[in-house]
This record gives C-alpha cells, sequence and structure tokens, in this order.
C-alpha cells in the first residue's frame, strides 16, 4: 500500500486512512453497518490473533484490500480477547446521518481501549485495577544517587481519580515497577536506551506483563504537567500535597492526564486527588517475595490456593480490591495497622442479634461498585442499570450511617472510630432522590434504545409518550369506523417496520375500498392501502417517538450532568464502602479460622507463640482431615538469625513462610493464625526460595539464585525479615557451601537482618558456635523401623541427622537404588571418619586483623534494643501523650536490658 498518495484511494478509503494516521499503534475498529471492519496491516493482525477470517474489500488504489471484521453485537469478547493480549484498540463509529451524507458518512474515534485505561464493566475484572503508569527521564542530580538519571512517575487506575507521583533513581525504577504493577506503562519516544530495555526485558522475563506505548517527548512536560494538577485539585500550588517540587513526576503526570483523557475522548473530571508515595513509607515486598509467598498467585500462576484466596470472602467486589491493597501495600507505620486492628476488635465484639461483623456483612450483600460507576458517570459511560444499582446501594449506605451515634457521643475510642469510619458512608444530599425521580425502576439496558426515563420526569417527554400510547385506541378506532364506513367487516388496520401503518383488505372485499384509498402493497391474498387520515397519524406518531428518543437521550445527558459535582463525594462513600466490607471480613476471617490480635511494639523483634501457615493449614484441613503443628518464633534482642535444618518434606519452607506471612498480616492490620504475635518495626520482606530457571532470560538457575541473594544482601537492613531457603545448592556442594557460609555471615554481621536459613549444608549448623545472635533450630522427625514420621516440630538446635535416604524411599525409588544408596552412604561416612570437618566458619589470620579493627568501629558494634528502638522512633509524628508513652516504654527496656 503506497500510503503517501492517498488521492488514487476510493473516498471511504481515505477517510479511513486519515483516521488510521491518528492512530498508528492501535488497532482501528471501523465500524460498517452492523461489523466493526479493520483493514491492511491491522485485518491480517486481527486475524491473527482473534482466528477471524482475512478476506478482500475490492480494490483502492489499484490493490485488494484486506480485510477482517467482528459484529458489533459481540464486540466486547474480541476486545477483552485483545486487551488481554496488550492490544490497544480504537474505536472508530459513525456519526454522522447516512441519508444526508454525501459521500462516506462522517466517523469518528469515540474512544481508545487500552490495557491501562480500562473502564468498562465488561473489559475489567471486578477484582482487578488496570492502573496505567507513565514514566519520564530527568538528568540526575549530583550528589543524590551518584548523579545517575532520575525517573518521574505517575499512576493511575482511572476508575479510582487518584494520580499518585513519584521520584527515584535509575536503580531503584525495578522495584517501584514491581511496586505498581500497571498494566500499561508510557514513556517518552526519545528515551533512553536503558529505560526501553528494562521495560522490554521485565515483560520477556515475566517480571511484568505490561502493554508499552511510546508518546511524543513533548508530552512530557513539567510546567504542563504542574498545571495540569492544579487544575484538577482546583488548587493554586501543589504545596498542601507536599508534590511541588517533583518536577520529573510532574512530567510523567502531563503524559498520563493527555493520554488518559485521550483514551476517553475526554477529559477526566472525576480525577480529584493526588498522592505523594515516598520510598520508604511502605513496606518493601519485592516481585520475589510476592512471589514466594503466592500472596495473589500460586507459583504455577493461579489465583487460589493463595493467601488472598484464603483472605477474600468480601460480599462486595469494593472490598476485595481494597484488600487486596492493603495486603501488598502494607505501612512501615503502623498507625493505619492500629487502626484497622482497633477496628477489626470492635466488629468481633458479640452484639444482639448478630455479631457487628456478620450484621454489616449482611447489609452490605447486593453493594454495586460504586467506585467504578461514578467513575462512569464522570466519563459519560454509565448505563442506565448502573445508576439504579447506585441508588439501591445508596438507600443502604444512608441506613447503615444513620444507624449510628456520632462518634463524639460514644465513649469508647475505638467504638468511635468505626461510627466515624460508618458515618462516612452518608450518601451526597439529593443523589438518591434525583436518581428515584429520573429513572424508570428496570430501565433499558442503553439509553440508545430509549424506555430509561420515568414518566412525571418531564413534561414534553410525557407528552410525546402520551401521543405513541394513545396510538393504539386511535388505530382501534379507525378501524371500527373504517369497517362500518365500507361494510368490509374483516379490514384491519396494521404497523409494521418496514412500511408503516396501513389498512389491510383481504382479495374477496376488494370491490367495496373507497376511491381515497391509495395502494401501499399487494400480498397473495391481500391489498394494503393507506389513507390520508392515516397519513398523517403516521407522522405524527413516528415523529412523536423520534422525539420522545431524542429527548430521553437529552434528559440522560443532563442527568449525568448534574450528578458531575457529586462524583467526588460519591467515591467517598465508595472507599467507606469498601472499607468497611473489609473490615468486616478480617474479623470474619479472624473468627473463622481462629486468629489473634498482633501486638506492635518499639524494640525489634518477631516474637510468635504457636504460629501457623494459614493456607497450608487451610488446604491440610480440607484435604486430609489433618490439623496444622503449629511452631513458636523468637526472634529480637540476641537472636537474630535462625540455621535451620531437617529432612526434605519436614516443613522448613513451610515454617519460614508462615513468619514471613504474619509479619505481612500483621503489618496490614489483620489479626494472625498464631496464639500470640508481638512484632517490632518491619521494613521490608525479602524471600530467596526455590529455583524456577528462567529460560527467557538464559539465566541459569544458580545465575538467579546468586542474582536474588546479591539484591538481598544490598538492601536488606536490620529491620528486615530475610527468608534464605537452600541457598547455594545451584552449584557444586564445595562452592555452594562456601557461599552459603559467607552470606550467611554477612546477613548475621553485617546486615543483621532477622533472618531464617534454612540449609542442607549440616556445616552451617557450626555457624552459630562463632556468630552470637544465630542459633540453630530444626524440624523433627523420628523414625520407626526403616520409616520416617515427619513431626513438623521445630526443636532447638541442629538436625541429629539427614534423612535423604528415606525421604527418596517414600518418594517410590526403586529398592535397588536405596540399597545401593545405603551402602554408597555408609563407606562415605567411614571415609569421612576421622577427616575433620573443614572449619567454615575460621576466619583467614590475614583477614582477622581488619575485622576485628572494622568490629571495633562504634558503627559495628550492636546496637542495644533501646539504641535501635529510638533510631526507628519517628519524633515528628507523636502526639504529646504518645512521647510520654514512648518515654516510659525506653525506660522499661532499658531495665530490662540491664537485667
Ligand atoms: N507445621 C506443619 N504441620 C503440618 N504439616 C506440615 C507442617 N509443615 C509442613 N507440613 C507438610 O509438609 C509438607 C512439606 O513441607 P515443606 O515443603 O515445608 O518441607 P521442607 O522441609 O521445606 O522440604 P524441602 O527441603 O524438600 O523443601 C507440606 O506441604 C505440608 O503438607
Amino acid at each position: 500500500m503506497n500510503k503517501t498518495d492517498q488521492s488514487s484511494h476510493t473516498p471511504m478509503m481515505q477517510q479511513y486512512l486519515s483516521l488510521k494516521a491518528e492512530h498508528p499503534n492501535t488497532l482501528l475498529f471501523y465500524r460498517m453497518g452492523d461489523f466493526y471492519e479493520l483493514f491492511y496491516e491491522d485485518a491480517r493482525k486481527a486475524s491473527r490473533l482473534l482466528n477471524i477470517t482475512l478476506t478482500q474489500r475490492g480494490q483502492s488504489a489499484g490493490q485488494p484490500i484486506p480485510m477482517a471484521g467482528v459484529p458489533f453485537h459481540s464486540v466486547e469478547t474480541y476486545l477483552a480477547r485483545l486487551i488481554k493480549l496488550g492490544e490497544s484498540v480504537a474505536i472508530c463509529e459513525q456519526i454522522g446521518d447516512p441519508a444526508t451524507s454525501k459521500g462516506p458518512v462522517e466517523r469518528k474515534v469515540v474512544r481508545i481501549i487500552t490495557p491501562g485505561t480500562l473502564t468498562d464493566s465488561a473489559l475489567l475484572p471486578d477484582k482487578q485495577e488496570a492502573v496505567l503508569l507513565a514514566v519520564s527521564e530527568a538528568a540526575g542530580k549530583p550528589g543524590r544517587g551518584r548523579g545517575q538519571p532520575r525517573h518521574g512517575l505517575a499512576w493511575m487506575s482511572i476508575t479510582q481519580g487518584v494520580v499518585h507521583l513519584a521520584e527515584c533513581p535509575q536503580d531503584a525504577l525495578p522495584a517501584w515497577l514491581d511496586r505498581i504493577g500497571a498494566s500499561e506503562v508510557i514513556f517518552s519516544g526519545g528515551a533512553s536506551e536503558a529505560l526501553e530495555t528494562l521495560l522490554r526485558q521485565r515483560n520477556q522475563s515475566g517480571q511484568a506483563q505490561a502493554a508499552l506505548q511510546t508518546i511524543a517527548a513533548w508530552q512530557f512536560d513539567a510546567t504542563l504537567g504542574e498545571q495540569a494538577l492544579c487544575r484538577h485539585l482546583q488548587a493554586a500550588s501543589l504545596q498542601a500535597w507536599s508534590a511541588d517540587s517533583l518536577p520529573a513526576a510532574h512530567a510523567a503526570s502531563a503524559a498520563l492526564l493527555h493520554y488518559a483523557a485521550h483514551t476517553q475522548g475526554r477529559a477526566l473530571q472525576h480525577v480529584q486527588g493526588i498522592q505523594v508515595e515516598q520510598d520508604d513509607a511502605l513496606i518493601q515486598l519485592p516481585a520475589t517475595t510476592r512471589r514466594n509467598l503466592e500472596l495473589v498467585q500460586t507459583l504455577r500462576g493461579e489465583a487460589a490456593p493463595t493467601l488472598f484466596s484464603l483472605l477474600d470472602t468480601c460480599v462486595t467486589s469494593l472490598g476485595s480490591r481494597k484488600l487486596k491493597d492493603w495486603l501488598l501495600n502494607p505501612r512501615r507505620d503502623r498507625g493505619e495497622a492500629r487502626q484497622r486492628l482497633a477496628h477489626i476488635a470492635t466488629l468481633r465484639d458479640e452484639a444482639a442479634p448478630l455479631p457487628l461483623w456478620q450484621h454489616y456483612r449482611q447489609q452490605l450483600q447486593g453493594v454495586a461498585d460504586v467506585e467504578r460507576i461514578s467513575a462512569r458517570i464522570s466519563l459519560e459511560q454509565v448505563r442506565p442499570r448502573e445508576l439504579v444499582a447506585l441508588k439501591h446501594t445508596l438507600s443502604q449506605a444512608r441506613v447503615l450511617a444513620a444507624a449510628t451515634g456520632t462518634p463524639d457521643t460514644i465513649e469508647d475510642d475505638a467504638k468511635a472510630g468505626l461510627a466515624s469510619l460508618l458515618q462516612r458512608l452518608a450518601p451526597p444530599e439529593g443523589v438518591i432522590e434525583l436518581l428515584q425521580v429520573a429513572l424508570l425502576e428496570e430501565p433499558a439496558m442503553l439509553i440508545r434504545d430509549g424506555g430509561v426515563i420515568a414518566p412525571g420526569f418531564d413534561a414534553v417527554l410525557d407528552e410525546l409518550r402520551g401521543i405513541q400510547d394513545n396510538a393504539d385506541g386511535f388505530l382501534l378506532e379507525l378501524e371500527a369506523r373504517e369497517r362500518e364506513r365500507t361494510g368490509i367487516s374483516n379490514l384491519r388496520v396494521q404497523f409494521n417496520k418496514v412500511h408503516g401503518f396501513y389498512i389491510e383488505v383481504t382479495q374477496g372485499q376488494l370491490d367495496k375500498v373507497p376511491t381515497e384509498y391509495k395502494r401501499r402493497q399487494t400480498l397473495k391474498n391481500a391489498e394494503r392501502f393507506i389513507t390520508p387520515e392515516l397519513k398523517a397519524f403516521e407522522d405524527k406518531a413516528l415523529s412523536a417517538q423520534e422525539r420522545a428518543l431524542a429527548r430521553e437521550k437529552l434528559l440522560y445527558a443532563q442527568l449525568l450532568e448534574q450528578l458531575q459535582p457529586r462524583v467526588h463525594a460519591l467515591m467517598q462513600v465508595a472507599a467507606a464502602l469498601a472499607e468497611l466490607d473489609a473490615l468486616s471480613t478480617l474479623a470474619e476471617r479472624s473468627i473463622t479460622l481462629g486468629w489473634c490480635q498482633p501486638q506492635f511494639v518499639i524494640e525489634p523483634c518477631i516474637d510468635i507463640e504457636q504460629g501457623r501457615h494459614p493456607v497450608v493449614e487451610a488446604r491440610l484441613a480440607e484435604t486430609v482431615q489433618a490439623s496444622f503443628i503449629a511452631n513458636d518464633t523468637r526472634m529480637g534482642g540476641r537472636t537474630r538469625m535462625q540455621v535451620i535444618t531437617g529432612p526434605n518434606m519436614g516443613g522448613k519452607s513451610t515454617y519460614m513462610r508462615q513468619v514471613a506471612l504474619i509479619v505481612l498480616l500483621a503489618s496490614m492490620g489483620s489479626y494472625v493464625p498464631a496464639g500470640s504475635c508481638r512484632l517490632g518495626p518491619i521494613d521490608a520482606i525479602h524471600t530467596r526460595i526455590g529455583a524456577a530457571d528462567d529460560l527467557a532470560n538464559a539465566q541459569s538457575t544458580f545465575m538467579l539464585e546468586m542474582t536474588e541473594a546479591a539484591q538481598i544482601l544490598h538492601s536488606a537492613t536490620a529491620h528486615s525479615l530475610v527468608l534464605m531457603d537452600e541457598i547455594g545448592r545451584g552449584t557444586s556442594t564445595y562452592d555452594g557451601l562456601a557461599l552459603a557460609g559467607s552470606i550467611a555471615s554477612h546477613l548475621h554481621d553485617k546486615t543483621q537482618a532477622f533472618t531464617l536459613f534454612a540449609t542442607h549444608y549440616f556445616e552451617l549448623t557450626e555457624l552459630p558456635a562463632t556468630h552470637p545472635h544465630a542459633v540453630n533450630m530444626h524440624v523433627a522427625a523420628t523414625e520407626t523401623g526403616n520409616r520416617i514420621v515427619f513431626l513438623h516440630e521445630l526443636q532447638p538446635g541442629p538436625a541429629s541427622r539427614s534423612y535423604g535416604i528415606q525421604v527418596a524411599r517414600l518418594a517410590g525409588m526403586p529398592g535397588a537404588v536405596i540399597t545401593q544408596a545405603r551402602h554408597t552412604l555408609e563407606k562415605l561416612q567411614q571415609q569421612d571418619h576421622g577427616n575433620q570437618q573443614p572449619d567454615l566458619f575460621a576466619i583467614d589470620p590475614a583477614v582477622l586483623h581488619t575485622e576485628t579493627r572494622a568490629a571495633a568501629a562504634p558503627e559495628n558494634l550492636t546496637p542495644s534494643a533501646v539504641e535501635e528502638a529510638l533510631q526507628v522512633l519517628d519524633v515528628d509524628a507523636l502526639s504529646p501523650r504518645e512521647a510520654l508513652q514512648q518515654l516510659y516504654a525506653l525506660k522499661d527496656l532499658l531495665r530490662n536490658d540491664g537485667a
């Protein structure tokens, strides 16, 4: 196809090509009658991706035009498939009137559907957000981030209306991308190769699944971005949001808002909030941790069984999304988590006739997705039935809000807190009433067909509808009159869509037809006629119908206009509904699953009594009706590291994960699967577990293992929880052992993170002898005869022996192999006898000198509990009363430390 010479194309193809030129990276769905057609390259691509037939449509510019199409009534199925594949689609509709058009009917792209800007209920899963992220680049500032480029980030879910902003140096970008989990990333066409490569590689390696879009560099304009944000917030500056000195993030916002508005075909009026995200505000949960802990997806990529699938018994999709957000974005500051725990405690209260959590869950049944409906009101995409659902939900919310006392009349702090949440459910004034009078109780699916506006709402509409309603009476009366006048007893007055109104007379009666009857149509046994009177009526009725439909569309548009100023308040109601559902769900889970309230303390510790792995426990109960063996975890004070040994299948991985899950659940403000739990400050959960070959990246298992371990050693701190499962097994025994030993030493001496270190290298059980903050633990097993019995009990001390051969036997290994392995083992053990074990942790005297000096330096001394507590104390965030309490707590700590 010669794209430059359009004049040789047919007028319709000229129109198509000029529309297509505006949407080069997007599949253009070009409406023709009952189909959306794709042409040329788009047709070939769609035919491949959707498995639809590729045909040809005549010729243009002397060449056949490849074409593929989908019927308009089932377009959503096709769109869903394309979006899932990361494609974007521009929907081009006929907007002109075919009857009056010269040449092709006027067409326009009304909407662009992209993976990150979904708003349509048919395309957007109920429990997931589609997040759009814009990434900008700026030259690095000297000193900060060692002069490396800085990135500005701006992201949002269009159905939420809050723009999140952040800036970070280049090396922190992958962690941010993990955290944001965008469905679509936009970046400048002039972006550095490093940025583009990073984004593409993350997709190729399966770390991310984000559609990538490049857009013109000029759209990343910091001044435009700042102005756009100010406009949305109706503020003169962004200072109040601490967002005024983030030029790179402003540049990203400019692109984000422009792109989002471009896809929706209108400005986003409902975006009325911004939030600056800080690197250190959240507990770091790297992608590996999310994956290894199976938070929202199993290692096989399924949605269940995961921690989220266990937690999510929410009644509404609003609640489910909120719960997922809490789970994946736990804050370091415990303020919110404390408040949620207090709410859960109140909701667990036995109240008559039902416990509160149960009462609210009942009340929330059938609640509509107020958040998404509000966004769609703002985007003028909302459907009539969604508005009726909104009306019912707001009525439910109003009842809930009215049923509580005012917070200041309630003496109990926790109850007052819940009451203020419930008060946020009060719907904006007048909305329910407006929807009540404006809409039919069961309106048509689409405004396009009419049948949406209630009678009595608009006098003009009522009158136009009256004409249609009276038609039946008029026609019956006319029929009777004409029968009488003509003497044709079977004369009938009827209507069909093609011929309009007519009088039908059968063959045998034709001689009685009066002269003013004009023939309209001849059938086999009858003739159809029209009379001047009937024609006049037809004109009136048909025009009334058309005018009524136009009037309904106008009224609907006006209704949406009237609702616009309420969208922000509706979003607040949505947020309160979501919170109430998520909290009631957490209360329900805590009771059903027997969880306890965790306690936050300022001294660094992870102190868990009778902890359980919630997902394994649930699965055991379901499948084998066996009970889970609870285990304690005591870390803090002098103990920072557990070296965990024991047989395969003994429960090491389960135990380590359970500690991480309990820490995470507590941090999000949930009760936890334990008898009791005390938790000090936590800044990250790092995991290095298992090893899946990264074939796509041609990284060996071992390389991947070391890369992940290196990342942990670089980023973990004394307040991080680190899980290391069998590090070093991807290489030869001695290499692996040596590396595992030095990694453990580093974590112990330098990082001082809370570390759970499971290993098969028995030699590592020597570590605690030379490393005072490490202890040996093992999962117990016993042998009866030649059979091994797993006790799943964590006990102090190293495992007495390994049980590899017994486990292999359990796995069904042939008897001969087992016997030979036993012989070999005996021989090896005899050979080894008398040989000194290599002392893994003996220190080279040359190294010793520098190590000792380093150890004497003050920064390498293990800080006392009081020092550590002081270090994490955010003085500015304390009220005077809290400050006093902290002071007492510190004094207590000092007393205990000295004791
Ligand atoms: N505390 C427990 N109570 C009951 N069953 C448990 C417990 N811990 C583990 N199990 C059961 O044992 C199985 C194996 O546990 P896990 O994978 O943790 O063992 P492992 O020691 O890490 O083994 P490997 O070294 O082979 O990875 C689990 O799938 C679970 O069914």
